[in-house]
């Protein structure tokens, strides 16, 4: 084997990070690039010249190599031909002279010839061989295991979360809805699905589109949390890439790009149209708003890429804000064939609440009547067993589990209330009356719209001076100082607001502060967002207008100032949520400063003591809202009218508290109870957990990082330092040349933010082995012991194989049979032994020599014994995984279609994909091989 770096069309290279390509071709280059196809997996990449993670193969004369077609010849002579080399040589099977060109060298070859390399005493050092062994034993084990993509996430352990995301992420081509409230962790549920859809190659081309103002947070989210990098494209990146010629989107696997910049360019939304993905996650989903004859620009642009995308994840907190039938649009994007006319979902929808109210008995403790009974037996066919065993409450819930999957949107439609999920702090409602100031009072008293209403201070004869007259302004100065230096997220309506009151507290005060608006620029918005973030040096305010807000996490505050009202209950619980989230630690202080007799005074009234949405989150607040719009919008107009606003609040009360028993007994009980995972999640966490605490990695890793000559270094806190050592075997993608900390323990990953979280996922783990072993090293080795209760001078020969097979990534062969090791152990008589050896010195050369010389031959034998026996346990292995591939897969077809029958929502693609896939892994099944990967000769010298 050469280290030729020129590259030429024609030859052949091995992917030095994916070994699993096979062997590739080099299909195209330029100045900077080039392009390798893959022909085993079907796999085209594309790299930098530079740094391409690429090792050339040639071979030598007295090798044996093996064409496309299946002949074997030894190399006798070779020639150049345009930078690619011809082979010429005698065919093993006739005895013919023979030629091939390496281009027609057969694909599946790796870099495996360990007898050569123990015969021409090509060693290593005996520990290389545990190495291998330990690092395919590992990875198998990884590949088929049921927590990849999830427990390496750098999260702490939320049970609807991962439930969630096992149920989704495991699915092909899943097409969801993730609605939970508002900060109950969608980011992370998506990026949690995302990364196992990766992990387990069913996916490998990902856009994400969200509105502007989250695209840093995303970016930073996906790293961070599940060490994905996603490349952010805007206009200004894909015009650097023009100059290529191609289509920007086709040059990255993983894009990130927000919502306004596809809909603003009809060539930047055909060239993501045209560049094919595997996944396509949309956030705050809410704004791709639908009616029959105008749909949006945004919706219209997700159609066209959800029709074509095969997965889908949409996510909302707020489904219905922009109304019920945009919620059912959402659910179209989802599946059109499904989802086709509004009236009928509506009738479909009316159903579950049917269901709700037969399967609310399932959820009390109690005995069911046999009304009841003969209900369910009517929904759940075929489950008498069950229901004759009601007392059980394993067959009860697996029953009411059932029932969910059979029916309604469960499966695709997610949804969980933090009325289900404890650990969230209280929230506090301040409030500060302020007089209406003359001004506004004569505007309005000429002028009656509603925004005026609401918003006085930006009528246009005001702009310059109402900071001067608006005493919530005075209010919001001399507040500032009493809770300082505690830090204050303030949000109101306008960006102009947020602008203006900005300057105020710049030429008033001397309080940093820092405003944040859609106004601005992304790389504005997220300096802001940092500045306000600093504990020390910060800012102590951040003024946010309403869409300059949604989505972000601001939960380190504690303080929200609402410097007005919005109109919506969504919009309200959007606002509070920013602070109101998962990681938020102490009670939530809302402050409202109000002007008396205002529009503003009779909405917070009505949020207050109608719907008690500041205090708690209020899921029933849009139904409400849609109920008693006309009378709330009279209050608003009329402020003084004391009476009208009494009623509109006793009647909301009254509705609030109807809508929300229904919720707890009905749809969205069973949805919740679907995704909150009770009772279903729970294996899972404990499987997460004890990988959590076993101590395999980071000792392989110590080992492995010792053996690739990486520097170790114990920094306390559980953290560990690496760096580059000098005498490195080579280049470890990934690795900072600078050094950099690292941890095994996820409580230390989640508390410091700039440790690496070193898990099986990480990529690290993954191109350290893949360093390994694409490598020769260890491939040969012989060693001593010194057992003195073994003979004097015995000897056995190590056989490390590997079973693998080559097939197309989609088809997820490493599921069932990813490469298997198979080690075998042979004594000096040819017979199998259980023995292993794990303390072996490395012989001297000299000795080394000598002792092969005199053992050559019946080494030469064991080995052949070795491959015998291989082939026997090969094939035993490949049966096994043969058989537990077709069940798995044929189960899971049969469940799904006998769901089809009672639940539309599974498509008829998830059934034909899974049917292709079984016949498919059946064919490359039987092109599965055994091969021998390395060999140590073990000597007892005590
Ligand atoms: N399992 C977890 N471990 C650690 N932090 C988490 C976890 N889940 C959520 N968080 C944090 O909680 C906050 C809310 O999560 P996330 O942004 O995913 O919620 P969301 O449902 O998307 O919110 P919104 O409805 O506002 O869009 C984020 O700061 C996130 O990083």
């Amino acid at each position: 084997m050469s280290s030729v770096s020129e590259y030429a069309v024609g030859q052949r290279w091995l992917s030095n990070t994916e070994s699993e390509l096979g062997l590739g071709a080099i299909i195209n280059q330029d100045g900077r690039s080039v392009e390798v196809y893959f022909p085993a997996t079907g796999d085209s990449r594309k790299y930098t010249k530079h740094d391409a993670p690429l090792t050339r193969l040639t071979f030598a004369e007295g090798d044996d190599i093996k064409s496309q077609d299946g002949w074997t010849m030894t190399v006798t002579s070779t020639e150049l031909s345009h930078g690619a080399i011809i082979y010429y040589g005698t065919r093993r099977d006739t005895q013919a002279s023979a030629k091939l060109p390496e281009t027609l060298l057969d694909h599946q070859i790796r870099l495996n010839q360990p007898e050569q390399r123990l015969m021409s005493m090509q060693h290593d050092k005996p520990k290389w061989f545990d190495l291998r062994l330990r690092a395919f034993t590992y990875l198998s084990d990884y590949y088929r295991s049921s927590i990849i993509g999830l427990a390496g996430a750098r999260i702490e352990l939320i049970p609807h979360q991962l439930h969630i995301a096992s149920q989704v992420g495991n699915r092909n081509a899943p097409r969801v809805l993730l609605a939970d409230e508002v900060g109950l962790g969608k980011t992370i549920e998506a990026a949690l699905i995302i990364h196992q859809q990766l992990k387990t190659s069913r996916a490998q081309r990902v856009l994400i589109v969200v509105p502007d103002s989250l695209v840093h947070q995303w970016l930073v989210e996906m790293l961070r949390r599940v060490n994905l990098a996603f490349s952010v494209f805007d206009e200004d990146r894909c015009q650097a890439m023009d100059e290529d010629g191609d289509n920007p989107f086709e040059q990255e696997q993983l894009v990130l790009c927000s919502l306004s910049f596809l809909t603003g360019s009809t060539k930047r939304h055909e060239q993501a149209l045209a560049a094919g993905w595997d996944m396509l996650v949309v956030d705050e989903a809410h704004h791709l708003a639908w009616s029959p004859d105008a749909p949006s620009a945004g919706y219209q642009c997700i159609e066209a890429l959800a029709q074509q995308v095969p997965g889908v994840l949409l996510l909302t907190a707020t489904p219905d804000q922009l109304g019920h039938e945009s919620h059912f649009a959402r659910l179209r994007l989802l599946d059109a064939a499904r989802f086709h006319r509004y009236e009928r979902f509506l009738e479909e929808e009316s159903h579950y609440s049917e269901l709700a109210e037969a399967v609310a008995p399932l959820l009390e403790d109690g005995e069911l009547d046999d009304t009841q009974l003969a209900r369910l037996e009517e929904l759940a066919p075929n489950s008498t067993a069950a229901l004759t065993n009601l007392n059980d409450m394993d067959e009860r819930d697996a029953l009411l589990h059932r029932l969910i999957d059979r029916h309604g949107t469960g499966r695709l439609l997610f949804r969980n209330r933090r009325a289900g999920i404890s650990g969230f702090p209280a929230r506090e409602l301040n409030t500060y009356a302020q007089p209406l100031p003359d001004v506004y009072e004569d505007a309005l008293a000429v002028e009656s719209d509603l925004q005026q209403a609401l918003y006085p201070e930006r009528q246009a004869a005001l702009v310059d001076i109402w900071t001067e007259l608006d005493p919530r302004v005075e209010w919001l100065l001399a507040f500032l100082p009493t809770v300082k230096p505690e830090k204050v997220l303030l949000i109101c309506a306008s960006a102009i607001t947020a602008q203006q009151l900005g300057e105020a507290i710049r030429q008033r005060t001397g309080i940093r502060h820092s405003v944040f608006h859609e106004g601005m620029s992304i790389v504005e918005r997220d300096k802001a967002a940092h500045f306000f973030a600093d504990a020390e040096e910060g800012a102590q305010i951040l003024l946010c207008s309403e869409i300059g807000s949604e989505g972000r996490n601001f939960q380190f505050a504690h303080h929200l100032v609402l410097f007005d009202l919005p109109m919506t209950p969504d919009l309200l619980e959007q606002r509070i949520g920013r602070l109101d989230r998962i990681g938020q630690t102490e009670d939530i202080q809302i402050h409202i400063p109000y002007l008396e007799d205002s529009a503003q005074a009779v909405l917070l009234r009505w949020y207050d003591e109608g719907l008690n949405a500041f205090n708690q989150t209020c899921p029933t607040g849009a139904a409400v809202y849609q109920q008693v719009e006309g009378q709330l919008l009279s209050c608003l107009e009329m402020p003084e009218d004391e009476a009208g606003l009494e009623e509109l609040i006793a009647e909301s009360r009254t509705l609030n508290t109807t809508l929300k028993q229904q919720l707890d007994q009905g749809r969205d009980r069973l949805l919740e109870l679907n995704a909150s995972g009770q009772g279903k999640v729970e294996d899972l966490l404990d499987d997460i957990i004890a990988e959590d605490a076993n101590s395999h990695l980071p000792e392989f890793m110590s080992w492995l990082f010792d053996a690739i000559g990486i520097n170790q270094e114990e920094k306390g806190d559980d953290c560990f330092i690496i760096s580059p050592g000098e005498s490195m075997i080579n280049n470890l993608p990934g690795l900072d040349p600078d050094g950099m900390t690292i941890t095994f323990r996820r409580r230390v990953a989640t508390t410091l933010e700039h440790v690496h979280y070193i898990s099986w996922d990480h990529p690290l783990v993954h191109n350290a082995v893949d360093l390994i072993l694409t490598d020769t090293v260890g491939k040969a080795s012989l060693g001593f012991i010194g057992d003195r209760m073994l003979p004097k001078g015995a000897y056995w020969l190590e056989a490390l194989f590997v079973l693998g097979v080559n097939a197309p990534a989609h088809l997820q062969a490493h599921r069932f049979l990813p490469q298997t090791p198979i080690k075998l152990c042979i004594d000096a008589e040819g017979e199998a032994s259980d023995i292993s050896f794990d303390k072996t010195r490395r012989a001297n050369k000299k000795i080394a020599q000598q002792l092969l010389q005199a053992l050559k031959d019946p080494v030469n034998k064991q080995i052949e014994t070795a491959r015998q026996l291989a082939q026997i346990k090969a094939d035993a292995l490949l049966q096994a995984a043969r058989i537990s591939m077709q069940t798995s897969l044929r189960d899971e077809m049969s469940r799904l279609q006998a769901l089809q029958k009672q639940n539309p929502a599974i498509r008829d693609s998830e059934i034909s994909f899974i049917d292709n896939q079984l016949s498919e892994l059946t064919k490359a099944f039987e092109q599965a091989e055994v091969q021998l990967d390395a060999l140590r000769i073990v000597v007892n010298n005590p």
